[in-house]
């Protein structure tokens, strides 16, 4: 099983991620960006906002998903590997380019392997920003609300146009009622 756990920043996946950690010990956790040790590099060249292009910087998304999918998914095809982001994001967040363009550059990356299951948490404007309101911000969070947003209403049809099994959450809801519909839908 290749799952992975979707939404934009706040929504809520890191404290999901904990809570499934507890749960399944045997699983192999990972993350996009910065599942491999070139991963960690593209990450952090990614975040700091060191590319002056937008290109530039979606193809560091790229080549990290390229090398995380030979080096941690192909690799652990008969375990549950859970993956706090993914080539959603990717086609998401890379917003200034069209949808469809974006997901034909991201299969070339996965080499067509897409997750089994796919958990987005959802989160309303207020709570958004609220929660942004919180913590402190990198460059892609100082964006802003409507940025954000755009982001999340992207990873939905990114779903939906690539047909895969998914979970859509509220993240609003307490997090032991998302908790308790992350399992559920894991166990069916
Ligand atoms: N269901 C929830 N209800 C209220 N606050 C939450 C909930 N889930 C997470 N939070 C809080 O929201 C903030 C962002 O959560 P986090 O798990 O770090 O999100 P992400 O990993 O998606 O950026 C944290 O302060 C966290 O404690
Ligand atoms: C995977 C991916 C993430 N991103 C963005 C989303 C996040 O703002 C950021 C990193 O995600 P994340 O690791 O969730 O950040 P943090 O640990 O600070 O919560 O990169 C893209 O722009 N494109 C991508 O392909």
């Amino acid at each position: 099983m290749y799952v992975v756990v979707e939404g934009i920043d706040t929504a809520g996946k890191s404290t999901q991620l904990d809570l499934l950690q507890k749960k399944y010990t045997d699983a192999i956790f990972t993350k996009e960006p910065g599942g491999t040790d070139i991963g960690l590099k593209l990450r952090s060249m990614a975040l700091n906002g060191e590319a002056k292009s937008p290109i530039a910087e979606m193809f560091l998304f790229l080549a990290d998903r390229a090398e995380h999918i030979e080096e941690v998914i192909l690799t652990n095809k008969q375990k549950l590997v859970i993956s706090d982001r993914s080539m959603i994001s990717g086609i998401a967040y890379a917003s200034t380019f069209p949808l469809e363009k974006m997901i034909e550059l991201n299969l070339l990356a996965t080499n067509n392997i897409l997750p089994s299951h796919v958990i987005l948490l959802e989160l309303s404007p207020k709570e958004l920003e609220y929660r942004l309101s919180q913590k402190e911000n990198d460059a892609i969070e100082l964006r802003g609300i409507e940025y954000l947003i755009n982001i999340q209403n992207r990873m939905k049809e990114t779903i939906i146009k690539l047909g895969v099994n998914h979970l859509f959450i509220d993240a609003g809801k307490k997090i032991e009622d998302i908790e308790k519909q992350i399992e559920d839908f894991l166990n069916e």
